[in-house]
């Protein structure tokens, strides 16, 4: 229902100080994550387009109704036009092309993961740190494209993880299951020869479905949060409360591709967070047994257990289940937000952008949004499972 009335959406007519987007690279997701989007918001505009090769690039700009096209990557960043950039690449080009266009004074959506490896979404920040710092007047805002924390199924499992929901309220956390296996049917869509099986572009099982990552630790997040505020943090504004913190790998087991046993196709980690909660991530390019695909999180808490069934694209469907500890059972879905409207999470992670960069300040709680720092721990969890697997760092 929710896709269906987001394509159904009217276009609409932009404002005059639209913000104006340029692409690098005619990629696969940008037309769902970004031309999409745009052309239902009054507030933003996908100005240009380069590609590798111009030709595909005019095909791509004429399909989405983009008026400029440029030769290079470079060419985009360096257009005075251009307001912010969006970065499809390989994850292996993220940090690279999220400094240039942070240099290039562009706001950035970067899509997950935000970078190859930890220290590379470090330098990210610095980049950011500096170009900020210097630009006071008007900071950059940079997020990574976890899309599926800006839609309000997200707000909602946050509300029953902070107590706010009567009857849904599941206590503090004991373990987290966030699962993201890809059916057997998707080798059609991503061949041997796609980015995600290719070691130098950064792919890999866990990066490319990094998802599971970010919602395990955002959860543990949300119960830390929940922890402070019910005692040391009592009635601070949640955004001025942030949660750093240190989990331990308990085990990983990543079997690996028969052509490259760097590219990990079917992974398990389980982690201990420092509140106690235990968790287990699963995800898969190519999984033992799965033939359509299992997208699910699963939250057991001290008073019940939360159930959701797809919460990455939640807008395509979902299920949500609550079974209390004494017994009581419920189930809801969450398609609209406050409007009554049902939105794709791309949509609504690209008004928040659109929203934070007009504003100048991304409230990145309230809005869902990804910040560099979330990034920042989201690649130090990847990397410690890796090297906890036995395999190498992405490069
Ligand atoms: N948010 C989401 O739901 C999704 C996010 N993603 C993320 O988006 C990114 C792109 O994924 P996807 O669209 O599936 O990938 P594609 O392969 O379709 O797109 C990648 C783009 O990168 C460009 N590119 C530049 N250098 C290289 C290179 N050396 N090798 C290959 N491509 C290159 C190509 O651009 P050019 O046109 O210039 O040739 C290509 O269009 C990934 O980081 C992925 O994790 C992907 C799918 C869903
Ligand atoms: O949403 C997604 O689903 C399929 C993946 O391969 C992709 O990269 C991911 O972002």
């Amino acid at each position: 229902m929710g896709l269906v009335q987001s394509v159904l959406a009217t276009a609409k007519p932009k404002d005059a100080n639209a913000i104006r987007f340029g692409i690098l690279g005619a990629a696969n997701i940008a037309p769902m994550a970004c031309t999409g989007p745009l052309k239902h918001l009054s507030g933003g505009v996908a100005h240009a387009i380069a590609a590798r090769d111009r030709t595909k690039a005019q095909a791509f700009a004429k399909r989405h109704g983009i008026p400029n096209v440029f030769d290079t990557y470079e060419a985009v960043l360096a257009d005075p036009d251009i307001d912010a950039i969006f970065i499809p690449l390989p994850n292996g080009l993220h940090a690279e092309w999220a400094i240039k266009a942070i240099k290039a004074g562009k706001h950035v959506l970067c899509e997950k993961p935000i970078s190859s490896n930890a220290a590379q979404a470090k330098e990210i920040k610095s980049a950011l740190d500096a170009y900020n710092s210097s630009h006071p007047q008007a900071p950059l805002v940079f997020s990574e494209a976890f899309h599926w924390k800006c839609h309000p199924l997200a707000k909602y499992i946050e509300s029953c993880l902070l107590g706010n929901v009567e009857g849904w309220d599941v206590g503090t956390v004991e373990d987290v299951k966030s699962n993201l296996c890809l059916g057997s049917w998707m080798g059609v869509v991503f061949p041997e020869s796609d980015i995600r099986y290719n070691f130098q572009l950064a792919g890999g099982s866990l990066m490319d479905l990094a998802y599971v990552v970010s919602m395990s630790r955002w959860v543990n997040e949300v119960d830390a949060v929940r922890q402070l505020m019910e005692n040391e943090a009592k009635g601070k504004e949640l955004e001025t409360v942030h949660v750093e913190y240190q989990q331990r790998i308990l085990a990983a087991t990543f079997p690996v591709w028969e052509k490259d046993d760097r590219i990990d196709v079917d992974s398990t980690a389980t982690l201990r967070y420092p509140s106690g909660s235990t968790a287990t991530i699963h995800c898969g390019l190519n999984t033992d047994g799965v033939r359509l695909g299992d997208a699910s999180l699963r939250i057991k808490g001290s008073r019940g257990t939360l159930s959701v069934f797809n919460p990455v694209l939640p807008f395509l469907y979902h299920t949500v289940t609550f079974e209390g500890t004494d017994g009581k059972q419920l189930s809801t879905t969450v398609y609209t937000d406050k409007e009554g409207k049902a939105q794709t999470t791309y949509f609504y992670q690209m008004k928040a952008f659109l929203d934070a960069v007009q504003s100048k300040k991304a409230n990145f709680h309230s809005s869902g949004l990804t910040c560099i720092e979330d990034g920042i721990m989201n690649m130090k969890v990847v990397d410690a499972l890796y090297e906890n697997a036995g395999m190498p760092l992405r490069p």
